[in-house]
């Protein structure tokens, strides 16, 4: 089984546009999960142009899924998860000024930085997933970190996916496998939608989670976001 985590970020970015609470990010995240989330995600970001770090605080004590804490794991964004000790805590390479996530870590490079973060987050409790781009080389060191799972980085295929679907979708077969091969969870996320969501779910189903914030809240306007989570759920039931 696949588990659906609703990112909700995009709520926090309408909320702040009035600077008032609406809408409210903590009630959003409760009906989230009425809906059928089976965890929710949020990536506070340095300048908190969306998620403040008092939305996860206010967040972690309502939030009865799985909660999944992404980010650069700089030494403010480190204390407000050993705080709030979420399900899982996603570590994300991006500088403060990234306008979004655009790439993996760099795992041969940064292997020892992230042993010592990956232990440090370990002794909270706390598991660790690593935003990896689909690369072989990076899959070995990435075990050697001691992370538990990566999150496989899904824009590129995102990009392929109208055009060839079987091309854009190889390279993420051939490092799931080798991610199960080394004993390593798998969750996947970036730029998924409701039209490149089930192609990825059978190409790779054993993929433990996926994590979707743009395009869900996008498709909410349309369709109403029960309705839409309901929607996302049906393409990672197993076909
Ligand atoms: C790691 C990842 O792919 C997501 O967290 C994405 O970066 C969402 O962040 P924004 O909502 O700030 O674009
Ligand atoms: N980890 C990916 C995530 O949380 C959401 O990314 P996106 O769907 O907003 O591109």
């Amino acid at each position: 089984m696949t588990k659906l985590s609703v990112n909700i970020n995009k709520i926090a970015t309408l909320r702040n546009a009035r600077g008032a609470n609406n809408p409210n990010v903590v009630q959003v995240a409760k009906d989230c999960e009425r809906f059928g989330a089976e965890g929710i995600t949020v990536h506070p970001r340095p300048d908190e142009r969306h998620i403040r770090f008092q939305d996860v605080l206010d967040l972690s004590e309502v939030v009865q899924t799985e909660f999944n804490i992404e980010g650069y794991p700089d030494r403010r964004f480190m204390d407000l998860v050993k705080r709030v000790k979420p399900a899982q805590a996603t570590l994300v390479p991006d500088p403060p000024e990234a306008i979004t996530s655009s790439t993996g870590w760099d795992t041969i490079t940064h292997l020892t930085m992230l042993q010592d973060i990956v232990s440090e987050l370990h002794g909270s409790g706390v598991r660790v997933s690593i935003f990896i781009n689909p690369e072989a080389k990076y899959f070995t060191p990435a075990k050697e970190t001691g992370t538990d799972r990566v999150e496989l980085y899904t824009e590129p295929y995102a990009v392929g996916f109208p055009k060839n679907p079987e091309a854009a979708v190889a390279p993420y077969v051939e490092v799931a496998n080798l991610a199960r091969e080394l004993g390593l969870g798998l969750n996947a996320g970036h730029d998924l939608d409701l039209h490149n969501l089930a192609f990825l779910k059978k190409s790779i189903p054993f993929l433990d989670e996926v994590s979707i914030g743009h395009a869900l809240i996008c498709d909410a306007l349309y369709y109403g976001l029960e309705n839409t989570i309901q929607m996302y759920r049906r393409k990672l039931e197993n076909v």
